[in-house]
Order: C-alpha cells, then sequence, then structure tokens
C-alpha cells in the first residue's frame, strides 16, 4: 500500500494537475493506494504525523508537491526508519528533484518509485536552537540571512503566482534576489564548525548549509555538496559591497562563485552560528522565524528514498 500526500497547490496548481495524471495511471495499473490533499499551510506536517500514529511498521509515502512540501512532511514523520519516501516533484524549485537529476515527467518518476527495489539512503539536516523553539529538519539546505529573505519573500510574493502561471517559476527567485540584495541589512556574528573557536565576521550576507547542490530555484550553491557524505557543505559570504555581490550572482548561478575572496566554503557535520540580532532562517525555502543563535548538523543516512 502506497500513501500519496499531495500540495495541490504547489506552483500555483500544478500538483494538482500532476496528481490527476498519477491518479489515473494508479487506477490504470490498479496499484493499492490512499491519497491525502494538503488543505492549508502545515498541513503536511500534520498529515505525516497523523498517518505514522495510526500506523504500524515501515509505511510507503509518495510526496507530490516542491521542497516546501517535502520539507514540511519529513518534519512529521516521528521516526525517519520506518518512512520509505517516493517523491514526484510538481513545485516551482524542485532543487531536490534537480539535484538528485529526477526526471521532469510524473509518470516516469511515478514508475520509477513503483518499480524501486533498493532504497537511497541520504543524509539530512537539522537546525536547532538551545531553547528547543526550532528543531528543523531538511533535505536540501537551510539559510541565514540573505537567502532566507529572498524565501520569506518569495513565499509571500504575488510575482511568484505570477511567474508560474507563465511556467517561468524559477525567474521568481533572480528577481526577488536582486531586490532583496538592496532591501537587507547585512548580519554580524560569529561561525564555528566541527568544535573549532568562534570566528568573528562583520558584513555576513548569508551562511548556507547545503545537503544537495541546489537551493532557490537552480543556484547551484553548493557544487560539490555529496548527500552521501555525512557533513554539510557550507557557503558563507563576508565582507564584500553590495555591488561587488551583484556581479557575483550570476556566477552563483553556474556554481562559479566558490574562488572568489570573500566566499568561503568547507565541509563540516556540525555548524554554530551566533549573530548579534535575529536574522531569518530558511530550511528548504520554509521560514519559521528568526533566530541568532542556530546549531546545524548533519544527520547522515537518514533519509530512507524509493528509488
Ligand atoms: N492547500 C494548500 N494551500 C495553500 N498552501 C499550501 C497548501 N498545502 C501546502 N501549502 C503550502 O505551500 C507552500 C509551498 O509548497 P511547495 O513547496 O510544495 O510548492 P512550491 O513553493 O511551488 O515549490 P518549491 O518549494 O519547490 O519552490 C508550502 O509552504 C506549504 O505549506
Amino acid at each position: 500500500m502506497y500513501h500519496f500526500i499531495i500540495n495541490p497547490h504547489s506552483c500555483t496548481g500544478k500538483g494538482l494537475h500532476t496528481w490527476h495524471q498519477i491518479k489515473a495511471e494508479l487506477d490504470r495499473l490498479s496499484v493499492p493506494y490512499e491519497s491525502y490533499l494538503t488543505t492549508h499551510p502545515g498541513h503536511g506536517k500534520e498529515l505525516a504525523e497523523h498517518l505514522f500514529t495510526q500506523h504500524a511498521g515501515i509505511l510507503k509515502v509518495v510526496i507530490v508537491g516542491g521542497d516546501g512540501t517535502l520539507n514540511e512532511i519529513i518534519n512529521g514523520i516521528p521516526d525517519m526508519e520506518r518512512a520509505h519516501i517516493g517523491y514526484i516533484p510538481a513545485g516551482s524549485s524542485n532543487d531536490l528533484g534537480r539535484s538528485l537529476g529526477l526526471s521532469k515527467n510524473p509518470i516516469a518518476n511515478l514508475t520509477r518509485i513503483l518499480n524501486s527495489s533498493s532504497l537511497h539512503l541520504m543524509d539530512i539536516g537539522l537546525a536547532s536552537t538551545q531553547d528547543g523553539k526550532l528543531q528543523n529538519r531538511f533535505l536540501v539546505s537551510s539559510g541565514l540571512g540573505y537567502d532566507a529573505y529572498v524565501c520569506v519573500e518569495a513565499l509571500r510574493s504575488p510575482l511568484k503566482t505570477f511567474l508560474n502561471h507563465l511556467r517561468l517559476g524559477k525567474l521568481t527567485y533572480i528577481i526577488i534576489a536582486i531586490m532583496q540584495l538592496f532591501a537587507r541589512p547585512f548580519m554580524e556574528g560569529m561561525i564555528s564548525a566541527d568544535g573549532s573557536e568562534f570566528k568573528h565576521y562583520k558584513k555576513l550576507l548569508l551562511i548556507t548549509s547545503m545537503i544537495q547542490k541546489y537551493e532557490g530555484g537552480g543556484m547551484k550553491m553548493s557544487p560539490s555538496a555529496d548527500p552521501n557524505d555525512g557533513k554539510l557543505s557550507i557557503c558563507f559570504v563576508h565582507g564584500l559591497s553590495k555591488l561587488r555581490i551583484l556581479t557575483l550572482l550570476p556566477f552563483l548561478l553556474f556554481g562559479k562563485h566558490t574562488g572568489f575572496n570573500g566566499v568561503e566554503t568547507f565541509d563540516c557535520e556540525e555548524l554554530r552560528v551566533k549573530l548579534t540580532t535575529p536574522h531569518a532562517i530558511h530550511l528548504d525555502g520554509e521560514c519559521p522565524g528568526r533566530y541568532n543563535e542556530v546549531t546545524v548538523t548533519c544527520l547522515p543516512n537518514k533519509i530512507q528514498l524509493l528509488q
């Protein structure tokens, strides 16, 4: 039995359209399944919690939606060891699908999941605060500062809806990225990796922890990220003027930004950040609030994907 969780609203309605195609194929093949459509933000998490409380043992959960829906669901699963997860991308940015090289064809993805004979184990990340107010998993990336502000804006911007209708959803992040660069102040704070001494930085633009290579609708933030190495790929930018950063954005698109002065990259198992003032954080594009002290950890081989 497969349990399908669908965000009909993902990519401004593409989720529902994709689901209709998948449902027809499931019915044609007489595959046993249950389906659940999300009705509001946060519902994916509630559905996953409910599903795993109601059923014992291993569950095959297939997610139809974008990275945000995936994020909600993996945060609702109490015990990742019990979840075998299939993913059919139907979002605006689909950075997990892009990083894993998944097909853009929903039926091809369904066929892959139904015929899956092995599980693809992959790392996930956990971002937390000491008071426990933040305790969220992520599959693709988590970022403090600039990339989070871009996500906050993308989530509420009518531009995303408009461009999704024109099938230009990827452009949303590029346009908002340029606008947010000049709208937001820099951060200041300290960073420590794997227990090293904290180092202080001024004019911090962003601090991003990547599991996958891509975020923000195809920005190759970490070209060397490996979702099976048990490590976070960190990228942070500091000490540059905004005009200089603007000239670097095209390089970021193609993952060629890493050699420049002011762009630091390294791998670690645990990253600790202490900012002088709270700033927005995103986890797979979902933005739970603003924080100033965050610990990000890699949880090796924590998710089991039907491949
Ligand atoms: N029925 C619904 N109505 C409105 N919003 C929903 C509904 N179900 C889920 N959501 C919210 O939609 C948001 C975006 O979902 P999702 O990530 O699937 O699509 P997307 O933003 O188009 O894709 P991506 O994250 O890949 O850019 C999530 O924050 C989720 O909470």
